[in-house]
């Protein structure tokens, strides 16, 4: 099958690093600091860059990556880039067949710093390109929340692998989304899911931890969108944050469609992984500020998946989302992703709304 490797070097690398941000995610102290765009960062996000990064040069040393992380504030901050080492230098699989596939452990933490600074490509149409988000949803991470790790591999400009660890969501694809879902999240027993695509084969849940190359059952299931046909049914996703997309306009475009339901508030890419195994049907991103671009490691994965699992997925003009642009989205302005059948009814409603303003 075509991006097998691909397939089976993500999902490790994926697993691997959630290991790091789960670790994270019970320390009181995240080592947070603000980025020049003022969004926060964690020891969380530069840790779980590095391990991704490293497991993806050792088995595609050409590739490039789009990484939202760099290291430039590490090298400045001495105490903050040990305390990252620490952290890294002793992640690993349970099953040293797979450790061994991601390449083995990170020599130092100068070859760290280095590895988090590959994530400079400046993306485009042309040849293969990884897209990396290491913890997606900070913001839900840091309030304990909803987060993702988020890894796709766009072929010239074409997403063809997709992988989504979300620690915080249930395994079961069945269990239905609760209103809370955004907000007190935990790791427990029972949660943390790996979504997974390959374009053309289906989309995949399965366990996000106890897997390797060694284990018999990884318990991996197809996923599918809801079989919604009463559009005023279904339930919506959104951000949690107020700044990131528009809940007037939601709450608008779902007073037309007949929803009465609340939508369901949750950050990351939690969101689309929710959508494909229909846990939630629609989810809907309305640019809040006209001049925010969307980057497409916020997106690539969850997409992919997504659209494997019988979605649509496109922006406020229903074009397909454009990954071969550069680091970001700039020719698409918001997102709509539904289950195919009501696709066109939501972006007809998300366009009356966004028109009546
Ligand atoms: N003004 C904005 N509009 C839309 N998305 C934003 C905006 N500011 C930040 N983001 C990004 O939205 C993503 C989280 O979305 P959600 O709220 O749905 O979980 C983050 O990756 C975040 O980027 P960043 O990682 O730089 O904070
Ligand atoms: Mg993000
Ligand atoms: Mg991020
Ligand atoms: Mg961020």
């Amino acid at each position: 099958m075509a991006y097998e490797k691909e397939l089976q070097v993500a999902q490790l690398a994926v697993a691997r690093a959630a290991i790091l941000t789960k670790a994270v995610f019970h320390e009181k102290a995240k080592g947070t600091v603000s980025k020049d765009d003022k969004s926060p960062v964690t020891i969380g996000d530069f840790g779980a860059q590095a391990l991704i990064i490293a497991a993806i040069k050792h088995n595609f040393p050409s590739d490039e990556v789009v990484g939202e992380e760099e290291a430039s504030s590490l090298r400045e901050q001495k105490d903050l880039s040990s305390t990252i080492w620490n952290l890294v230098k002793d992640v690993k699989l349970d099953d040293p067949e797979s450790d061994a596939l991601l390449g083995g452990p990170i020599r130092s933490e100068a070859e760290m710093l280095d590895i988090i600074d590959m994530g400079n490509s400046a993306g485009g149409n042309k040849g293969r390109i990884w897209a990396l988000d290491p913890i997606d949803g900070t913001k839900g991470f840091l309030r304990g929340g909803q987060y993702a790790v988020c890894l796709a591999l766009i072929v010239d400009g074409d997403v063809k692998v997709g992988v989504l660890g979300c620690p915080n969501l249930p395994i079961d694809d069945r269990e239905p989304l609760t209103e809370d879902m955004g907000a007190a999240a935990s790791d427990a027993e029972g949660k943390g899911v790996l979504f997974s695509a390959v374009l053309g084969q289906g989309a995949t849940s399965q366990p996000l931890t106890r897997r390797g190359a060694s284990t018999d059952s990884t318990g991996v299931r197809p996923i599918h969108v809801s079989k919604i046909s009463d559009v005023s049914e279904a339930v919506m996703c959104e951000s949690v944050e107020p700044g990131h997309s528009s809940k007037g306009d939601n709450a608008l475009i779902a007073e037309k469609l007949g929803i009465t339901r609340k939508p369901v508030q949750m950050d990351s890419q939690a969101k689309y992984g929710s959508v494909a195994r229909g846990a939630g049907d629609l989810y809907l991103r309305l640019p809040v500020r006209k001049d925010y671009i969307e980057k497409i490691w916020d997106h690539a994965a969850g997409d992919l998946i997504v659209r494997e699992a019988g979605g649509q997925v496109t922006d406020v003009a229903g074009n397909r989302l454009n990954f071969g642009l550069g680091r970001t989205l700039t020719e698409n302005k918001g997102v709509i992703a539904a289950p195919a059948n009501v696709h066109a009814q939501v972006l007809k409603a998300v366009q009356e709304v966004l028109n009546s303003k």
